[in-house]
């Protein structure tokens, strides 16, 4: 059996398989098999659970399509949220892809996590040529560009709401632009201190809230002048806070939630060598 636990925050959805007794042995087939929301048990993110002798845990973020992000802004607010229940301690840290980050409980379902500091250079992100990441063009669209550990691009638009997410998204995610394919968030500005965003995650489609992307707008916008280094950014599935601090790092805050735990049989998986 596979035991798992199903999180989300501000409803991006994660199933957290701990392999810090056992590892799982889980092949990429299988992990997107358990990702997949009609075969399996359904989330934007499998987080596996891994031990590190330096901090609380590594913590690997698997997408839905099998491929690994070395950052999920909201999974690492979730796992900071499971570390401090199970470490008794409000402030954990965890290694990820993307360095070590430090984390807090802030009370029963909230979390704050430290996303570092962006990475404007077009090495860093990446883009496939030399650029100004302010201002990148995408067939005749203008976004601006960062990675927060995992790369991102920001479109500005008038209506979030407006935008046809499930066709413009996957024609962006994997743009020539983006050797590694990209994230793509359509914000808009509601006033100095407040974005509506929606994004269209690498490897997962469109969920209801994104962590990274959500750091991603606030530092674009402030980059742009549309907003200060503080903002909330709301997102169809909840609200979450972002602050680009004086140190230059991102602060992402905001809900977290356990929803269910459960096991999977290691029979209904796929068979590796089948999928
Ligand atoms: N849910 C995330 C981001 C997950 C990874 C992303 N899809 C990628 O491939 O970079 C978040 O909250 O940041």
């Amino acid at each position: 059996m596979i035991a798992f636990t199903k999180m989300q925050g501000a409803g991006n959805d994660f199933v957290v398989i701990d392999e810090r007794g056992v590892p799982s042995g889980l092949q990429p087939a299988q992990l997107a098999w358990i990702a997949n929301r009609r075969l399996g048990v359904g989330c934007d993110q499998v987080i596996l659970l891994q031990h590190d002798g330096e901090t609380d845990a590594f913590v690997r973020f698997l997408n839905g399509d099998g491929t690994e992000s070395g950052a999920c802004g909201n999974g690492s607010r979730c796992i900071a949220s499971l570390l401090a229940d199970e470490t008794g301690r409000d402030a954990v840290s965890m290694r990820t892809q993307a360095g070590i980050l430090a984390a807090q409980r802030l009370g029963p379902g909230r979390a704050r996590v430290d996303l570092g500091a962006p990475r404007l250079d077009w090495q860093s992100v990446p883009l496939a040529e030399a650029q100004d990441t302010l201002h990148v063009a995408l067939d005749g669209m203008d976004a601006a560009c960062c990675s927060m550990g995992n790369p991102h691009a920001t479109l500005f638009i008038d209506d979030a709401d407006a935008i046809d997410i499930a066709t413009v998204g996957p024609l962006l995610e994997w743009h020539g632009m983006f050797p590694h394919g990209a994230n793509i968030g359509f914000a808009q500005v509601l006033s100095a201190s407040a974005l509506r965003l929606r994004v269209w995650e690498r490897g997962a489609g469109l969920t209801l809230a994104c962590g990274s992307g959500a750091c991603a707008a606030l530092v674009n916008a402030h980059r742009r002048g549309l907003v200060g280094r503080r903002a909330t950014i709301e997102m169809p599935g909840g609200v979450l806070e972002v602050e680009w601090d004086a140190a230059g790092s991102v602060q992402l805050c905001g809900p977290t939630a356990t929803v269910f735990t459960g096991t999977i049989p290691r029979a209904a998986l796929p068979h590796a060598s089948l999928s």
